[in-house]
C-alpha cells in the first residue's frame, strides 16, 4: 500500500480551550498521527485567553483523546507537539508574540513554513483574526498558509458577504477552507462515487425515471447548551443553508469533466443556481416550519423548546423545517426534492431516499394502490451504507411480488458526527485539497435561497409549538408530500 502524503505543518488553533477543539480537533489530529497521515514534523499551537500552560493544554489533549488510545501507545510523544500561548484575538500585542513562537517552532520541527490557522471561535471574531494575521504578516510565511473557518458563515447573505469581504482582503479564495462537516462524512463523499461509478444508477438519474428525492436529517437531541446560538439561528440556518443544500448539490449535479476541485464546485454551483426561486405564496405552500413541544423520547419525558432555557420562553425560532425544492434544469424539471430536518424527533438519522418511477403496469401487485416503488437509500448515518429496494417473489407459493432489500453497510462504527469527518477534512486541508470545502459562490447562493424563506417567516409569528418531541415533525410536513401523491419513507 502506498504511504500517504505526510504534510509538514504548524496548526494554529484559535479557541483551543473550547468545545470544538476538545471534542473534534484534538481527537482528529491524533487519528491523523495514528494513521500515519501527519509526519513527525508537526506542531500544534493552542490559543485562547485562559492562562493555561503547555502542560495544561497537553493534559487536556490527552484527556480528549482518551478512548482512542490503545494501551501500548505512547501519548507522551504525541502531546509533546502541542504548545499553548495565552492570546486575546482583539489585542494587537498577542499577534506579535505569536509570530515569534511560530518561527521558533518552524525551526524546531522543520515544518517548511506551512501554516494552518483554524478558527474554532465565535464567528464574530473571524474577520478580525483574518485581518490581524495579514497585518502582522503571519500568513506570509516561507511555505503555504491556509485559513480554516467554522460555521456559521454569516447570518444571512448580507452578513456573509461582509464577512467574506473581510476575509478576502487578507486571504485568497484558494487559501480559505470553509468547513461543512457533512462534506467530511464518508457517505456524503460516496454520493459522487455511487452516481458516477455505476451505470445502473447514472443512466436513470433524471426526471424520466426518478419520481422524487427525499433528504431527512433528524435529531433526537434538543438545543442542549447552545440555546443562545441556536435561538438566533434556527433549523433553516443551522442545517439547510449548509449541510442539506450541499447534499442537494452533490445529488443533482452533472458529472464533472474531471474530479478536480474546480470542476466539481462548478457543477455544484449550477445546481444551486437552478433552484427555483419562490414567491411568498409558494413559500407558504411548500415550506413548513415547526418547533418542538414537550414529549417523550426513549421512555423519558423531555421539555418543550420554550422550556429549555429562560430566554426561549417566547421564542419564534423553528427547530424543524420541511420543504419542497424544484430544480429548473433539463435533468430535474418536475422532480420534487423534499427536505426535512429537526431537533427532538423520533430518531437520529440522516438519509437520502431516491424514489424511482413506477413501471406502467405492474402485473404482480395485489391491488392497484399497493405500490412498492424501487428505492435507493443512501444512509449517511448511522448504519452508513446503501440499500436498494426491489420487488421479488419471496416464497414459491403465489405469483405476487414483495419488497426485498439489497444492502451494503460500511464497516464503520463511527456513530454520529465523530472525528472521522474532521479527520478527513483536516487532512484534505493539509494536502491542499479544497474539494470538500464550500466555495464562496455556494455559500452565497445557499444564503440567497434560505433568506427568501426566512424573510417571509419573519413577517408572521408562528403558532408554536406544533410538534411533539419524539415525533417526526408537524402534520403539515406529511401533507406537503401527500398533496403530490407521495409520503415520507421511513428513516
Ligand atoms: N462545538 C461544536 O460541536 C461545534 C462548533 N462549531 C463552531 O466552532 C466555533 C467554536 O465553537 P465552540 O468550540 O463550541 O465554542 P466555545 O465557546 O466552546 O469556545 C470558544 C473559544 O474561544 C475562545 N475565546 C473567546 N473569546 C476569545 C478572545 N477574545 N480571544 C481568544 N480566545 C477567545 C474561548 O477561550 P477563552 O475563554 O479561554 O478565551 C474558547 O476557547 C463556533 O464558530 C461554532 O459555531 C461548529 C460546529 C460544531
Ligand atoms: O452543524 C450542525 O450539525 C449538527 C448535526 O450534525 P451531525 O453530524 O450530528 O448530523 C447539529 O446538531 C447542529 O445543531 C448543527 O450546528
Amino acid at each position: 500500500m502506498n504511504q500517504p502524503v505526510q504534510p509538514k505543518v504548524v496548526i494554529v488553533i484559535f479557541g483551543a480551550t473550547g468545545d470544538l477543539a476538545k471534542r473534534k480537533l484534538f481527537p482528529s489530529i491524533y487519528r491523523l498521527y495514528q494513521h500515519g497521515k501527519i509526519s513527525k514534523n508537526f506542531a500544534v499551537v493552542g490559543l485562547a485567553r485562559r492562562e493555561w500552560t503547555d502542560e495544561v493544554l497537553r493534559e487536556n489533549v490527552a484527556a480528549s483523546i482518551g478512548e482512542a488510545v490503545s494501551p501500548d501507545e505512547d501519548l507522551e510523544e504525541f502531546v509533546s507537539h502541542f504548545f499553548y500561548h495565552p492570546f486575546d484575538v482583539t489585542d494587537d500585542s498577542s499577534y506579535q508574540g505569536l509570530d515569534h513562537l511560530l518561527k521558533n517552532l518552524e525551526g524546531q520541527y522543520d515544518t517548511e513554513g506551512n501554516r494552518i490557522f483554524y478558527l474554532a471561535m465565535a464567528p464574530n471574531f473571524f474577520g478580525t483574526i483574518a485581518n490581524k494575521l495579514k497585518e502582522y504578516g503571519l500568513e506570509n510565511s516561507d511555505g503555504w498558509s491556509r485559513l480554516v473557518i467554522e460555521k456559521p458563515f454569516g447570518h444571512n447573505l448580507e452578513s456573509a458577504k461582509e464577512l467574506n469581504n473581510q476575509i478576502r482582503s487578507a486571504f485568497n479564495e484558494d487559501q480559505i477552507y470553509r468547513i461543512d462537516h457533512y462534506l467530511g462524512k464518508q457517505m456524503v463523499q460516496n454520493i459522487e462515487v455511487i452516481r458516477f461509478a455505476n451505470g445502473i444508477f447514472e443512466h436513470l438519474w433524471n426526471n424520466r425515471f426518478i419520481s422524487n428525492i427525499q433528504i431527512t436529517s433528524s435529531e433526537v437531541l434538543g438545543v442542549e447548551e447552545r440555546a443562545r446560538y441556536y435561538d438566533n439561528s434556527g433549523a433553516t440556518r443551522d442545517m439547510v443553508q449548509n449541510h442539506i443544500l450541499q447534499m442537494v448539490a452533490l445529488l443533482l449535479m452533472e458529472p464533472p469533466i474531471k474530479l478536480s476541485t474546480d470542476e466539481i464546485r462548478s457543477e455544484k454551483i449550477k445546481v444551486l443556481r437552478a433552484i427555483r426561486p419562490l414567491d411568498k405564496n409558494e413559500i407558504s405552500n411548500s415550506f413548513i416550519r415547526g418547533q418542538y413541544g414537550s414529549g417523550e423520547i426513549n421512555g423519558e419525558a423531555v421539555p418543550s423548546y420554550r422550556e429549555e432555557a429562560e430566554e426561549l420562553a417566547d421564542s419564534n425560532t423553528e427547530t424543524f423545517v420541511a420543504g419542497k425544492l424544484l430544480i429548473d434544469n433539463y435533468r430535474w424539471a418536475g422532480v420534487p426534492i423534499y427536505i426535512r430536518t429537526g431537533k427532538r424527533m423520533t430518531g437520529k438519522s440522516t438519509k437520502i431516499v431516491i424514489e424511482f418511477k413506477d413501471i406502467p403496469m405492474n402485473l404482480y401487485y395485489k391491488k392497484d394502490n399497493d405500490r412498492n416503488p424501487n428505492l435507493l437509500s443512501i444512509n449517511i448515518q448511522p448504519n452508513e451504507g446503501i440499500t436498494l429496494g426491489l420487488n421479488a417473489r419471496k416464497s414459491s407459493e403465489g405469483a405476487l411480488a414483495e419488497p426485498i432489500q439489497l444492502a451494503y453497510n460500511l464497516d464503520e462504527t463511527s456513530g454520529i458526527n465523530t472525528p472521522e469527518a474532521y479527520e478527513r477534512l483536516l487532512y484534505d486541508c493539509m494536502i491542499g485539497d479544497a474539494t470538500n470545502f464550500t466555495h464562496w459562490d455556494e455559500v452565497a447562493l445557499s444564503w440567497k435561497f434560505v433568506d427568501s424563506i426566512l424573510g417571509v417567516w419573519s413577517e408572521e409569528k408562528a403558532d408554536f409549538p406544533n410538534y411533539k418531541s419524539g415525533s417526526m415533525g408537524p402534520k403539515a410536513a406529511d401533507e406537503l408530500l401527500e398533496k403530490d401523491g407521495f409520503h415520507w419513507w421511513e428513516v
